[in-house]
Protein backbone atom coordinates (compact mmCIF):
# COMPACT_ATOMS: atom_id res chain seq x y z
CA UNK A 1 0.00 0.00 0.00
CA UNK A 2 1.57 3.45 -0.57
CA UNK A 3 2.45 5.66 2.60
CA UNK A 4 0.68 8.99 2.95
CA UNK A 5 3.76 11.21 3.91
CA UNK A 6 4.33 13.13 7.15
CA UNK A 7 5.15 16.58 4.87
CA UNK A 8 1.81 15.44 2.77
CA UNK A 9 -0.75 15.53 6.20
CA UNK A 10 1.37 19.19 7.35
CA UNK A 11 0.82 20.35 4.19
CA UNK A 12 -2.87 19.08 4.09
CA UNK A 13 -3.25 20.96 7.88
CA UNK A 14 -1.36 23.88 6.79
CA UNK A 15 -3.63 23.77 3.36
CA UNK A 16 -7.14 23.86 5.27
CA UNK A 17 -5.79 26.26 7.44
CA UNK A 18 -6.20 23.80 10.68
CA UNK A 19 -3.02 25.38 12.22
CA UNK A 20 -3.45 28.59 14.16
CA UNK A 21 -0.70 31.22 14.99
CA UNK A 22 -0.86 33.77 18.08
CA UNK A 23 2.51 34.15 19.62
CA UNK A 24 1.04 37.65 21.20
CA UNK A 25 -1.76 36.46 22.63
CA UNK A 26 -1.08 32.52 23.11
CA UNK A 27 -3.34 29.01 23.23
CA UNK A 28 -4.39 27.44 26.82
CA UNK A 29 -4.16 23.88 25.79
CA UNK A 30 -6.13 21.43 27.69
CA UNK A 31 -2.50 20.61 30.03
CA UNK A 32 -3.44 24.30 30.59
CA UNK A 33 0.18 24.96 29.02
CA UNK A 34 0.22 28.55 26.97
CA UNK A 35 1.45 28.17 23.43
CA UNK A 36 1.68 30.21 20.39
CA UNK A 37 0.07 27.84 18.24
CA UNK A 38 -3.13 25.26 17.95
CA UNK A 39 -3.54 22.61 15.27
CA UNK A 40 -6.98 22.30 15.13
CA UNK A 41 -7.38 19.44 13.50
CA UNK A 42 -11.56 19.11 13.68
CA UNK A 43 -11.29 21.36 10.46
CA UNK A 44 -10.08 18.84 8.35
CA UNK A 45 -13.62 17.19 8.82
CA UNK A 46 -14.60 19.61 6.03
CA UNK A 47 -12.78 18.28 3.56
CA UNK A 48 -13.05 14.73 2.36
CA UNK A 49 -10.06 14.14 0.43
CA UNK A 50 -7.90 15.36 3.31
CA UNK A 51 -10.16 13.34 6.16
CA UNK A 52 -9.73 10.01 3.76
CA UNK A 53 -5.81 10.24 3.69
CA UNK A 54 -5.67 10.52 7.18
CA UNK A 55 -8.39 7.92 7.80
CA UNK A 56 -6.12 5.62 5.24
CA UNK A 57 -2.58 6.89 6.96
CA UNK A 58 -4.11 5.64 10.13
CA UNK A 59 -5.01 2.92 9.51
CA UNK A 60 -2.04 1.52 7.18
CA UNK A 61 -0.02 2.70 11.00
CA UNK A 62 -2.49 0.39 12.57
CA UNK A 63 -2.23 -2.75 10.26
CA UNK A 64 1.25 -2.35 10.08
CA UNK A 65 2.33 -1.86 13.61
CA UNK A 66 -0.62 -3.06 15.70
CA UNK A 67 -1.44 -6.07 13.41
CA UNK A 68 -3.33 -8.10 16.51
CA UNK A 69 -6.09 -5.13 16.96
CA UNK A 70 -9.34 -6.31 17.45
CA UNK A 71 -11.24 -2.70 18.60
CA UNK A 72 -11.02 0.67 17.40
CA UNK A 73 -11.16 3.05 20.08
CA UNK A 74 -11.88 6.87 19.92
CA UNK A 75 -11.53 10.04 22.22
CA UNK A 76 -13.93 12.00 22.61
CA UNK A 77 -14.35 14.65 21.37
CA UNK A 78 -12.05 15.27 18.39
CA UNK A 79 -10.94 11.23 18.15
CA UNK A 80 -14.76 10.17 17.59
CA UNK A 81 -15.05 10.79 14.13
CA UNK A 82 -11.41 9.59 12.71
CA UNK A 83 -11.59 6.15 14.35
CA UNK A 84 -15.09 5.91 13.06
CA UNK A 85 -13.53 6.18 9.73
CA UNK A 86 -10.75 4.12 10.89
CA UNK A 87 -12.65 1.22 12.24
CA UNK A 88 -14.54 1.54 9.28
CA UNK A 89 -11.56 0.89 6.55
CA UNK A 90 -10.25 -1.67 8.94
CA UNK A 91 -13.74 -3.12 9.70
CA UNK A 92 -13.39 -3.66 13.28
CA UNK A 93 -15.57 -2.84 15.70
CA UNK A 94 -15.49 0.73 17.58
CA UNK A 95 -15.92 2.48 20.83
CA UNK A 96 -15.81 5.66 21.85
CA UNK A 97 -14.40 7.08 25.21
CA UNK A 98 -15.30 9.81 27.40
CA UNK A 99 -13.28 12.07 28.83
CA UNK A 100 -15.20 11.41 32.60
CA UNK A 101 -17.77 8.70 33.22
CA UNK A 102 -21.24 10.32 32.51
CA UNK A 103 -22.89 11.39 35.27
CA UNK A 104 -26.62 9.84 34.25
CA UNK A 105 -27.92 7.65 32.00
CA UNK A 106 -25.26 4.05 32.71
CA UNK A 107 -22.84 6.00 33.83
CA UNK A 108 -20.38 5.21 31.49
CA UNK A 109 -17.05 6.19 30.04
CA UNK A 110 -16.39 4.06 27.49
CA UNK A 111 -19.68 3.61 25.05
CA UNK A 112 -20.44 0.89 23.13
CA UNK A 113 -19.61 -2.71 23.10
CA UNK A 114 -16.13 -3.78 24.93
CA UNK A 115 -15.54 -7.45 25.63
CA UNK A 116 -13.28 -8.22 28.11
CA UNK A 117 -9.11 -8.74 26.97
CA UNK A 118 -9.95 -7.51 23.64
CA UNK A 119 -6.97 -5.71 21.77
CA UNK A 120 -7.66 -1.87 21.58
CA UNK A 121 -6.15 1.22 20.07
CA UNK A 122 -6.76 4.12 20.79
CA UNK A 123 -7.58 6.86 18.46
CA UNK A 124 -6.89 10.88 19.59
CA UNK A 125 -6.50 13.48 17.07
CA UNK A 126 -3.28 15.28 18.73
CA UNK A 127 -0.37 14.74 21.27
CA UNK A 128 0.37 17.33 23.33
CA UNK A 129 0.98 16.10 26.74
CA UNK A 130 -0.18 12.76 25.54
CA UNK A 131 -2.63 13.61 29.60
CA UNK A 132 -6.24 13.02 27.50
CA UNK A 133 -5.82 10.07 24.93
CA UNK A 134 -3.47 8.32 28.43
CA UNK A 135 -6.66 9.01 30.93
CA UNK A 136 -8.56 7.53 28.11
CA UNK A 137 -6.34 4.24 27.38
CA UNK A 138 -6.19 3.87 31.43
CA UNK A 139 -10.37 4.11 31.97
CA UNK A 140 -10.72 1.28 28.98
CA UNK A 141 -7.92 -0.89 31.04
CA UNK A 142 -10.47 -0.80 33.80
CA UNK A 143 -13.04 -1.96 32.13
CA UNK A 144 -10.51 -5.42 30.48
CA UNK A 145 -9.51 -3.98 27.17
CA UNK A 146 -5.96 -4.42 26.56
CA UNK A 147 -4.69 -1.89 25.09
CA UNK A 148 -1.65 -2.56 22.46
CA UNK A 149 -1.38 1.15 21.12
CA UNK A 150 -1.91 4.82 20.40
CA UNK A 151 -2.49 6.71 17.24
CA UNK A 152 -2.95 10.34 16.20
CA UNK A 153 -2.57 12.64 13.72
CA UNK A 154 -0.08 15.13 15.43
CA UNK A 155 2.33 15.24 17.59
CA UNK A 156 4.37 18.37 19.35
CA UNK A 157 6.90 15.64 20.10
CA UNK A 158 6.66 17.37 23.84
CA UNK A 159 9.40 15.86 26.24
CA UNK A 160 6.12 15.19 28.15
CA UNK A 161 4.97 13.21 25.80
CA UNK A 162 7.72 10.56 25.54
CA UNK A 163 7.79 10.62 29.39
CA UNK A 164 4.21 10.11 30.06
CA UNK A 165 4.11 7.15 27.19
CA UNK A 166 7.01 5.56 28.54
CA UNK A 167 5.50 5.61 31.89
CA UNK A 168 2.19 4.42 30.54
CA UNK A 169 4.17 1.24 28.88
CA UNK A 170 1.85 1.74 25.64
CA UNK A 171 4.01 2.61 22.59
CA UNK A 172 2.34 5.76 19.61
CA UNK A 173 2.81 7.11 16.84
CA UNK A 174 1.16 10.33 14.69
CA UNK A 175 0.77 10.76 10.93
CA UNK A 176 3.18 13.78 11.32
CA UNK A 177 4.58 16.12 13.98
CA UNK A 178 6.32 19.90 14.99
CA UNK A 179 9.19 19.05 13.14
CA UNK A 180 7.34 18.46 9.49
CA UNK A 181 4.76 21.20 10.47
CA UNK A 182 7.54 23.39 10.68
CA UNK A 183 10.08 22.00 7.70
CA UNK A 184 6.99 22.50 5.34
CA UNK A 185 6.40 25.65 6.77
CA UNK A 186 9.33 27.01 6.24
CA UNK A 187 9.88 25.72 2.25
CA UNK A 188 6.28 26.82 1.42
CA UNK A 189 6.10 30.24 3.02
CA UNK A 190 2.79 29.22 4.68
CA UNK A 191 4.12 31.36 8.06
CA UNK A 192 6.28 34.93 8.55
CA UNK A 193 10.36 34.44 9.16
CA UNK A 194 9.30 36.18 12.22
CA UNK A 195 6.68 34.25 13.65
CA UNK A 196 8.67 30.92 12.49
CA UNK A 197 11.57 31.79 15.12
CA UNK A 198 8.76 32.42 17.81
CA UNK A 199 8.07 28.70 17.20
CA UNK A 200 11.66 27.33 17.36
CA UNK A 201 12.31 29.34 20.47
CA UNK A 202 8.89 28.20 21.92
CA UNK A 203 10.39 24.34 20.92
CA UNK A 204 13.73 24.95 22.56
CA UNK A 205 11.26 24.71 25.74
CA UNK A 206 7.78 25.17 25.60
CA UNK A 207 7.18 25.43 29.83
CA UNK A 208 9.30 28.42 29.69
CA UNK A 209 8.02 30.24 26.86
CA UNK A 210 4.61 28.89 28.45
CA UNK A 211 5.37 30.45 32.13
CA UNK A 212 5.77 33.74 30.90
CA UNK A 213 1.94 34.19 30.77
CA UNK A 214 1.07 32.41 34.15
O1 LIG B 1 -2.15 15.52 24.84
P1 LIG B 1 -2.92 16.48 25.68
O2 LIG B 1 -2.02 17.39 26.49
O3 LIG B 1 -3.93 15.78 26.55
O4 LIG B 1 -3.70 17.47 24.71
C1 LIG B 1 -4.32 17.04 23.53
C2 LIG B 1 -5.80 16.89 23.69
O5 LIG B 1 -6.41 18.19 23.74
C3 LIG B 1 -7.46 18.27 22.76
O6 LIG B 1 -8.67 17.89 23.27
P2 LIG B 1 -9.64 18.84 24.10
O7 LIG B 1 -9.43 18.61 25.56
O8 LIG B 1 -9.47 20.24 23.64
O9 LIG B 1 -11.08 18.28 23.82
P3 LIG B 1 -11.93 17.94 22.50
O10 LIG B 1 -11.32 16.70 21.91
O11 LIG B 1 -13.27 17.65 23.08
O12 LIG B 1 -11.93 19.11 21.58
C4 LIG B 1 -7.03 17.27 21.70
O13 LIG B 1 -8.13 16.85 20.93
C5 LIG B 1 -6.41 16.15 22.52
O14 LIG B 1 -7.37 15.25 22.99
O1 LIG C 1 -3.08 20.62 23.85
C1 LIG C 1 -4.18 20.96 23.39
O2 LIG C 1 -5.19 21.15 24.08
C2 LIG C 1 -4.32 21.17 21.93
C3 LIG C 1 -3.31 21.69 21.17
C4 LIG C 1 -3.54 21.87 19.81
O3 LIG C 1 -2.69 22.34 19.05
N1 LIG C 1 -4.74 21.52 19.28
C5 LIG C 1 -5.72 21.01 20.04
O4 LIG C 1 -6.79 20.70 19.51
N2 LIG C 1 -5.50 20.84 21.36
Amino acid sequence: MHHISPEQIAKDLLNVEAVFLSPEEPFTWASGLHSPIYCDNRITLAYPIIRKHIARGLAQIISEDFPGVEVIAGTATAGIPHAAWVAELLNLPMVYIRSKPKDHGKGNQIEGHLIKGQKMVVIDDLLSTGGSVLSAAQAAKKEGADVIGVVGIFSYQLKAVYANFEEANIPFRTLTNYTHLIDVAAQEHYIKEETLETLKQWREDPKAWSEQFD
